[in-house]
């Protein structure tokens, strides 16, 4: 199972450009969870901060009892072996093929024999839909596959957190909804913590079990998703609507008097009606059942009576309506993005 990431007060500036303060959240073990906010709110300096490549000046990042932000150089580097990272552009070297590059972290970090190598690069590239794309150079193949493979890379260690950053990002939305599949799929396959940043509103409302959103150099709110997904606040709402009106403009933030004026003309005062949450997305037929979904359903009850009433509406919904597809098993096929049809993806049906 994945391991449990707890963020404790942290904060981090550059020079006096202070990027945000005091964020307080947990990842639980095992769940995915999704990080919003406009550009440059700084969701991957958050990012980094969480396997310790920038050091914030206050708090902690506890994993397995280390402090990512505060412990020596070795422990970091240690801890950080848990972690899968799935930068935007894929991060992959441009001269090595994808073979070459899924297998740099083992041939990097491990002792393992070429045979056992070959054994696991072949796996997570299955996994990921690209077998027979091996030879292939970053520059031989689509944006989407590249993030593919960065995925592949990221999985070879065995990873029990995984940091996606902008998944999406340069995507149509046909693949963006392949990528989404992806990611759940992973996530009832190994069971990991996963943490994704993007801007993607359909990532954001059928993927993850939590979300989080960072505005104004401050963490909004962090909880199960259908906290953020029904909240009134106002930049959530209008994040999550993708308006014009509300708290965020062109710039980070606009400024107080484009606020006032449209409080004052009432362009805020729209209704949209009650605010809908749409089904979370469940693994492909012929995959495991994610194990975070009993886990997380247990913990959420625990705090049913301290969230807004809406959230609990929804929860109560979607409880209720779950039932058994929670725990069926597939139905013996199984979605991959293997490259056979218009966009790259198929159904393999097992016997
Ligand atoms: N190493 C650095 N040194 C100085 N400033 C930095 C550094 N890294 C990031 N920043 C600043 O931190 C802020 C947040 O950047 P970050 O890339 O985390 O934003 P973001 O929310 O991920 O944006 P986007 O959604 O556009 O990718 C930006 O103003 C950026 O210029």
């Amino acid at each position: 199972m994945g391991i449990e990431v707890a963020v404790e007060g942290l904060t981090k500036s550059f020079g006096r450009q202070n990027i945000w303060q005091d964020v307080t959240l947990t990842l639980p073990p095992g769940e995915v969870s999704v990080m919003l906010g406009p550009s440059g709110t700084g969701k991957t300096v958050f990012l980094k901060s969480l396997i310790g490549l920038l050091r914030p000046e206050r708090g902690r990042v506890l994993i397995d009892g280390v402090d990512m932000a505060g412990s020596s150089e070795r422990e970091v580097y240690e801890t950080r072996k848990l972690f899968g990272l799935m930068f935007q552009d894929g991060a992959l070297f441009g001269s090595m093929n994808l073979y070459d590059n899924i297998a740099f972290p083992l041939r990097e970090h491990t002792r393992k024999k070429e045979s056992e190598i070959r054994r696991i690069v072949l796996e997570r590239i299955e996994m990921v839909g690209l077998l027979g794309s091996e030879e292939k150079l970053p520059g031989e193949i689509s944006g989407g596959m590249r993030k593919r493979a960065g995925l592949a890379r990221a999985l070879v260690l065995d990873p029990q957190i995984i940091l996606c950053d902008e998944p999406d990002s340069g995507l149509d939305p046909v693949r963006t909804s392949f990528i989404s599949q992806l990611l759940i799929d992973l996530n009832a396959q190994i069971d990991a913590t996963m943490l994704i940043v993007t801007h993607n509103l359909d990532i954001a409302r059928t993927v993850p079990d939590n979300m989080g959103m960072l505005f104004r150099r401050e963490l909004v709110t962090f909880g199960p998703r259908e906290v953020l997904l029904t909240s009134d606040e106002p930049a959530v709402e209008q994040f999550l609507s993708g308006r014009r009106e509300g708290p965020i403009g062109m710039a980070e933030e606009k400024d107080q008097a484009t606020a006032d004026r449209e409080r004052l003309s009432g362009a805020l005062d729209r209704d949209d009606g009650p605010r809908t949450v749409e089904p979370q997305l469940e693994p492909s037929p012929g995959m495991p059942v994610r194990r975070a979904v009993s886990r997380r359903e247990e913990r959420v009850l625990g705090m049913l009576d301290t969230l807004p009433a809406a959230a609990r509406r929804a929860i109560e919904a979607t409880l209720g309506t779950r039932g058994s597809r929670s725990t069926r098993g597939g139905r013996g096929g199984r979605t991959t993005l293997a490259g056979s049809g218009p966009f790259e993806a198929r159904t393999e049906v097992r016997p």
